[in-house]
């Protein structure tokens, strides 16, 4: 199948998820970003649910939120981005619980559809793998279901990797979820055969294969976009 360079598909709202926490979630979701803006789209990125706060400015920040902040090119309020912000870095329902708050769907859709009147495109990022508790009934899974947007998989290379990418499919699709693509992001330096897990993920992954980012020096949303791409096709 013949592909385009990132930034040259139209952009699409979307929800970015992973195999694991720390596998590389908002370095992908800041490249698909990077490239859209560098192509001249307004754009703009959110991560609904952080767990892990810095004081600056000001104000509590995350890492991820500032991350996407840079890689977006839309000027909203930091809220908007993040509507739930958790001191700890920790899972999120445990966080909220420790600061003796809740967490609602419905504040994280408003401020979703604020940040869609303002830009052509949302990138979504989740948090942790693709079944992160936010509350006693509700997780990550019935907010991507929530959002209704097409998925995008990052997949952190690694011993142990296809499993967790193959349950995480399955998960995604028996939600009706529609898979957009699947990246694979070298999170191991030292595993054996990485070329040869990732084509075996291409023969049971039913989506587009988006690109394999290498283990970088110095991990940069521009450099990551380069090592992805978009099938000119994408079934549907
Ligand atoms: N391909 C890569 N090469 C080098 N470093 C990477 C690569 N991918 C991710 N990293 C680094 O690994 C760390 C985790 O990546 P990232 O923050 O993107 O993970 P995540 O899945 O978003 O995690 P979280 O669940 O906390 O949101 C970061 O410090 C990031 O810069
Ligand atoms: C704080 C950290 N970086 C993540 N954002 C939170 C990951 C939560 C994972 C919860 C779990 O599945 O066990
Ligand atoms: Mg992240």
């Amino acid at each position: 199948m013949q592909s385009k360079p990132f930034g040259e598909h139209y952009p699409f709202s979307c929800f970015v998820t992973g195999t694991d926490t720390e596998i590389g979630k908002t370095l992908t979701s800041a490249a698909i970003l990077n490239a859209w803006a560098a192509q001249g789209y307004r754009v703009v990125g959110m991560k609904p649910v952080a767990a892990g706060a810095h004081w600056r400015d000001e104000a509590w920040r995350n890492e991820d939120t500032d991350s996407l902040v840079q890689a977006g090119n839309v000027e909203v309020p930091y809220e908007w981005q993040t509507p739930y912000l958790w001191r700890e870095p920790m899972a999120p329902h445990l966080a909220a619980r420790q600061a003796g708050g809740e967490m609602r769907l419905e504040v994280i859709l408003d401020a979703y559809e604020r940040l869609s009147e303002q830009a052509q495109a949302v990138v979504v990022e989740g948090v942790g793998g693709f079944r992160v508790p936010l509350t006693e009934q509700l997780d990550t899974a019935d907010l991507a279901v929530a959002l209704g947007l097409p998925v995008i998989l990052v997949v952190g290379i690694k011993l142990g990797c296809i499993s967790h990418a193959l349950l995480t499919v399955e998960a995604i699709r028996s939600r009706g979820l529609f898979l957009a693509g699947w990246v694979a992001n070298q999170v191991e330096i030292d595993m054996l055969a990485p070329q040869a897990n990732v084509q075996s993920l291409c023969e049971r992954i039913p989506a587009p294969f988006l690109g394999h980012v290498p283990r970088l020096e110095q991990p940069r949303a521009e450099q990551a976009a380069t090592f992805l791409s978009w099938p000119q096709t994408p079934d549907r």
